[in-house]
């Protein structure tokens, strides 16, 4: 029987998932992707294989109750059914704070779901998403290993002064510093930079994690030396719903003079804010373009994403002591090429020369000349977690047969 990994991508009302198979150490190789959405209400499933084709659909009435708990259950059964000669050997999760505990991925016990669990303050947004479907695995098939990857662990290289705030120590000593997040996807941008350009994977690199959640990453040969995302999600760039990098006093008003509960704040500055706020429009890049033209609010949401773009490049160029490159990724790098145009026009200082026709066609170069280059290059955070669930459990192997 062929071992299949699972690997898990939970939100609030979806489910992420995706299947490889895994022989012996060779790279996990994808057979299977699919999604659960709607979940709660009318929910959808839908899966497909490697190449497109559908494999499997369903749908279930609001009143059918179709939650988290019964999507995983339906997925296990339709695994069994379905993929034949395989033998699901793991699930792999994906869970964005890891905290000071865990700085790389690990096998799933009562005690890690305990050490988790305290983290979801910091991650509102995603951790009890994430940890939801751990817990149910747990308790319907305990025998199943699980294996959790995390966001923060990539960025565990950072020296002591980028992970700092300047507080008193009975904070810091409460685990209060910079983490930084969407390490998943460093981690595979990492893993392939030599295959585009041998000097990149060697030098000074700047990712740009642009989708709904956004965050750069200043990677030394691959290594994170710095990140824009701290404690939380909420810092850094502005996002799709949340307000990036702002002055603490901002929320003391908020809470003061507004008389904003701290629930209330929390809730504007992770789902109210950022393109949605400045545009009282959308949170999505695509609605935002197609209005920037007629609607004011619309370009100035879009013009203070790219301004915060470039001043917080700068930053981490800064703490890089220059730029051997720009690599553009995720939901908006990978397809807005005009975000990719605004952004470079305004790191001209760098050198960089954008190439106009190659970033319309996407890349993978998308500069000329002989500044620093600028690259599209897809993410793929679920292979990572695939690779690293393979590791865990060829150590915890290992670990029983010696
Ligand atoms: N063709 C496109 N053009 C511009 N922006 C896009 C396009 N496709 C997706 N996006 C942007 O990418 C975002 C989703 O990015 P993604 O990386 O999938 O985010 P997440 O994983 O955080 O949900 C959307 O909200 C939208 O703003
Ligand atoms: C950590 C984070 O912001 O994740 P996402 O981009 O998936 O929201
Ligand atoms: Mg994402």
């Amino acid at each position: 029987m062929i071992p299949v990994l699972v690997v898990l991508n939970a939100g609030s009302s979806s489910l992420k998932f995706q299947l490889f198979e895994r022989e012996g150490d060779a790279e996990p190789r994808l057979t299977c992707k699919g999604a659960f959405d709607g979940l709660g209400g009318a929910a959808r499933f839908i899966a497909r294989d490697a190449g497109g084709v559908t494999l499997g659909e369903n749908a279930w009435a609001p009143e059918a109750g179709f939650g988290h708990e019964e999507a995983l259950m339906h997925l296990v059964s339709w695994l069994r059914e379905h993929q034949g000669g395989r033998q699901l050997a793991a699930i792999g999760h994906r869970v964005v704070h890891g905290g000071e505990a865990f700085t790389g991925p690990v096998l799933v016990d009562d005690e890690v779901i305990r050490t988790l669990e305290s983290l979801s303050p910091l991650a509102p947004l995603h951790q009890p998403h994430n940890l939801a479907p751990i817990r149910i695995v747990r308790r319907r098939l305990p025998s199943l290993p699980q294996v959790a990857c995390f966001d923060t662990a990539f960025h565990r290289t950072q020296p002591d002064l980028a992970t700092l705030f300047a507080l008193p120590r009975e904070v810091r000593d409460r685990g209060v510093r910079r983490y930084g997040f969407h390490g998943l996807s460093y981690d595979y941008i990492a893993s392939v930079l030599k295959e585009y350009d041998p000097r990149l994977a060697a030098g000074r690199v700047v990712v740009a994690h642009l989708g709904n959640g956004a965050s750069l990453c200043a990677l030394r040969a691959g290594v994170s030396i710095a990140t824009t995302m701290g404690l939380s999600a909420l810092d850094g760039l502005p996002m799709g719903t949340r307000c990036g990098a702002m002055d603490p006093g901002a929320v003391f008003f908020m809470l003061r003079e507004m008389k904003l509960t701290p629930d209330a704040a929390e809730r504007m500055l992770y789902s109210h804010s950022g393109l949605l706020g400045v545009s009282g429009l959308s949170n999505d890049m695509r609605v935002l373009r197609e209005q920037a033209a007629e609607n004011p609010d619309a370009r100035r949401a879009i013009n203070l994403f790219v301004y915060r773009i470039t001043r917080e490049v700068g930053s981490l160029v800064a703490a890089l002591g220059g730029l051997d490159g720009l690599v553009f990724t995720a939901g908006i790098g990978e397809n807005d090429a005009a975000t990719r145009a605004e952004v470079s026009a305004r790191l001209a200082w760098t050198g960089m020369t954008l190439d106009d026709a190659a970033n319309k066609a996407g890349g993978p170069l998308i500069s000329s000349g002989a500044g620093p280059g600028a690259w599209v290059i897809p993410t793929n955070e679920e292979l990572v977690i695939a690779r690293q669930t393979s590791s865990v459990l060829r150590t915890a192997r290992a670990r029983l047969a010696s």
